[in-house]
C-alpha cells in the first residue's frame, strides 16, 4: 500500500499504516519542540501516570517532558521518568509522534521510549500520581470481556487519555515500531490523523 508521511515525521517507504482520517489538510508547521515520553511494560501491566498539573492535566499518559539543550532524548527521557516516578529504566526507543495543537504555538516531537525493567521505587510527585495497569485486554484495542477482569488492575484508561493514544499505544504493548501524527483542534478533538507501523529494524 502507498503511504504518504505527514510533514515533521520521516520514515522508509515500507511503512504499514494503521489509520488515518479528518479533514484534508495538514497545519503547517512553525516551529517544533523535542519531547519524550516514556512507559514501563512489566508482567502483562503498564505504568502511567495522572498528569496533575500543566499541559494534559487531568490525562493518563507515559512520564516525559522537553528535551533540555544539552541533552541527547533518552538522557530527557530517563531524567523526566526520574523526576516525575522516582524510577530510573533502561529505556528502548518505540516510535515517534508528531502534533499539533491549535492554541499552542510550536509543534510537538515526542520520541516514546519502553522499558521492561526499572529501578528505585516508584512515587508519587508533585506532576504525575503513577498506577499501575492491565495490558491483558487492551493488547489489541479491544475489550475481550466487557466488565470482568482476572487481573488486580483496571483496564487502560483511554477514555481518560489523549484521543490519539489507542492508535499506537497498542503497538507499543506488543513491541511493534510505530509513527504517527495528529492535528489537534482547541476542543481537544483530533481535526487530522495518520498513524502507521514501521519495520522493527527501522531508526525512527
Ligand atoms: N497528543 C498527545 N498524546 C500523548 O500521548 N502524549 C502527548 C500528547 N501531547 C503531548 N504529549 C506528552 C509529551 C510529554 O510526555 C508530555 C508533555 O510534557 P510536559 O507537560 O511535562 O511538558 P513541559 O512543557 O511541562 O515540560 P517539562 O517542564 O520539561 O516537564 O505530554
Amino acid at each position: 500500500m502507498q503511504s504518504i508521511i505527514p510533514p515533521g515525521l520521516s520514515a522508509g517507504e515500507d511503512v504499514t499504516e494503521i489509520a488515518k482520517g479528518g479533514v484534508q489538510e495538514w497545519t503547517p508547521i512553525e516551529q517544533v519542540k523535542l519531547y519524550t515520553n516514556a512507559f514501563i511494560l512489566q508482567d502483562n501491566k503498564i505504568l502511567l501516570g495522572y498528569k496533575k498539573r500543566g499541559f494534559g492535566k487531568d490525562l493518563y499518559n507515559g512520564f516525559g517532558g522537553k528535551v533540555d539543550p544539552g541533552e541527547t532524548s533518552v538522557e530527557a527521557a530517563v531524567r523526566e521518568l526520574q523526576e516525575e516516578a522516582g524510577i530510573t529504566a533502561p529505556l528502548r526507543h518505540s516510535g515517534v509522534l508528531f502534533f499539533t495543537v491549535s492554541d499552542v504555538a510550536h509543534a510537538f516531537y515526542i520520541d516514546v521510549y519502553y522499558a521492561n525493567e526499572y529501578s528505585g521505587t516508584i512515587e508519587e510527585t508533585e506532576e504525575m500520581r503513577p498506577q499501575w495497569f492491565s495490558v491483558e485486554q487492551n493488547a489489541t484495542g479491544t475489550q475481550h470481556n466487557s466488565n470482568k477482569t482476572d487481573s488486580e488492575f483496571a483496564p487502560i484508561p483511554y477514555e481518560q487519555m489523549w484521543a490519539d493514544d489507542p492508535f499506537w499505544l497498542p503497538l507499543l504493548i506488543q513491541g511493534r515500531p510505530f509513527i504517527g501524527r495528529a492535528d489537534f483542534g482547541a476542543d481537544g478533538r483530533m481535526q487530522k490523523w495518520w498513524f502507521a507501523e514501521i519495520p522493527v529494524s527501522s531508526d525512527v
